[in-house]
């Protein structure tokens, strides 16, 4: 059988990984796809570094549109990243009548709407399985292996970078400015890297999942999204001496009858679950469902291999599906197109969740007291409290200490009245601290 003709448009970590994983791989690889998979042309801006990756292996072009117009050429891989050219480039692609694999989560969860919608009318797939969680074959799992269930809440580490820089600090006490680095170097991050740092890359993700998890259109613009930047090294400590770390979470939630729940933030999460004990650059994502119950999926979220294996597996999906009736595969988004449902995403201030609170405060008599009255009259019940000793805060004869507090479930709205009031106590020293905490059990 004739071999299935790929274009490859972006040749970087990701780029390079593919051609390297298809061509040391390419007997068993073709042994499951059932035709073998040639890469014909690829395009990459440094057209003399691209000739030097691949020798004769493929031909080299310099405009990427070169390789949509090729007839030969039956899917497209776009590794290119971003919003603009990408959608540009896919969308031409998809009007040309050629499949699609991509590992853009950030074209995706902004313009996977309109992407889909272009590819369901051409007949097209557009595979994705690269743009969450990297190797972790977390779409085929929510996709296919988890369809009887009605999903509840999706929790994930879904951003390598960062799980590396909150790793590498704590365990190595490490600079923040140099971890990162060290990430960039190691190809995890992205072009732009307070997309991971910031928690946009995590969002992008999350995004994609709850659209595939609750039959939802994407809606990033609606994702809250907090990163990593303003955690400090204390805040670490504490939740550590009350039993949790401190991860990046991507998280999202079936609110029944009221809406679904998107965001990402720095969260405590119990030390004894496994999400607490993913460490450096893996991924991991915890799927609860009605029926199936809590399941996990781990293993390298970033990087250029790992990254590739998740394309290539797409690419043998596309070539064993390719003359397939399009209605016969599985949806882009797991849900029938017309099955659909325009569910929205909560704001922020909807969200239940419970919290981790630090107050620094005047160490004198009272001021736990009225703490405690304002959270109590907010409806916000006390959980764990942890009260330093004022030396240990500030160095002896100190006037100050920290008031530590977990609170069980509040609605953030609630939350965000009584830090108000808390802050306008005059005991209250400085700016509060809040980390969210969910328990995923
Ligand atoms: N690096 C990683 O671990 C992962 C990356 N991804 C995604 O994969 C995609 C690629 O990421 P990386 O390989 O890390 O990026 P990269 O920056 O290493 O590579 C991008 C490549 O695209 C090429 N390129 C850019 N504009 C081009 C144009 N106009 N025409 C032709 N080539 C062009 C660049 O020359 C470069 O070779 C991104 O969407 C990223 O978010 C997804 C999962 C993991
Ligand atoms: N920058 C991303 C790469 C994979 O998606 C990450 O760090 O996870
Ligand atoms: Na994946």
């Amino acid at each position: 059988m004739k071999p299935m003709q790929v274009g490859l448009i972006g040749l970087g970590t990701v780029g390079a990984g593919v051609f390297e994983v298809l061509r040391r791989n390419q007997e068993e690889i073709s042994r499951r796809a059932g035709r073998s998979i040639e890469v014909r042309a690829v395009s990459r801006r440094d057209i003399a570094k691209a000739r030097a990756m691949v020798g004769g292996a493929a031909r080299v072009e310099e405009d990427p549109r070169a390789l949509i117009r090729d007839p030969e050429i039956e899917v497209i891989v776009e590794l290119i990243g971003g919003y603009d050219l990408s959608r540009e480039l896919v969308l031409e692609a998809i009007a040309a009548g050629k499949h699609v694999v991509t590992a853009n989560k950030a074209l995706l969860a902004v313009h996977g709407t309109e992407i889909f919608e272009a590819a369901d009318k051409k007949g097209v797939i557009v595979a994705f399985e690269a743009a969450v969680a990297g190797g972790i074959p977390i779409i085929k799992a929510l996709r296919e292996g988890l369809t009887a269930n009605r999903i509840q809440w999706i929790a994930g580490i879904i951003n390598g970078t960062t799980n590396f820089i909150l790793s590498e600090m704590r365990d190595k006490g490490l600079d923040f400015d140099v971890v990162l680095k060290e990430a960039q170097r190691l190809g995890y991050a992205e072009a732009d890297p307070t997309f991971d740092i910031e928690g946009v890359d995590a969002a992008h993700k999350a995004t994609i999942m709850s659209a595939i998890a609750f039959g939802i259109p994407v809606q990033f613009d609606k994702a809250y999204v907090e990163g990593i930047t303003q955690l400090s090294a204390t805040d670490i400590r504490y939740a550590e001496q009350l039993g949790y770390r401190i991860k990046l979470l991507g998280i999202t939630k079936r609110r029944e009858g009221e809406g679904v729940e998107l965001r990402v933030h720095p969260t405590l999460v119990p030390a004894k679950r496994l999400l607490a004990n993913v460490e450096g650059a893996m991924n991991a994502v915890v799927v609860n469902g009605d029926a199936v119950g809590t399941t996990l999926y781990y293993g390298k979220g970033a990087g250029s291999e790992p990254t590739a294996s998740a394309v290539i597996a797409d690419l043998v999906d596309v070539t064993r599906l390719a003359t397939s009736d399009p209605q016969h595969r599985v949806p882009h988004l797991a849900f029938q197109h017309s099955q659909m449902r325009d569910v929205s995403v909560l704001p922020i201030d909807h969200v239940v969740t419970s919290y981790y609170l630090r107050l620094r405060v005047a160490d004198q008599a009272g001021v736990l007291a009225r703490v405690a009255t304002i959270l109590a009259d907010a409806g916000i019940s006390v959980d764990a409290l942890l009260q330093r000793e004022a030396d240990e805060v500030g160095g002896e004869g100190s006037t100050q200490t920290d008031l530590i507090i977990l609170t069980h479930q509040a609605r953030e709205g609630a939350m965000n009245a009584a830090q108000e009031q808390l802050q306008a106590l005059p005991s209250v020293l400085q700016p509060i601290v809040r980390i969210r905490k969910e328990e995923l059990a």
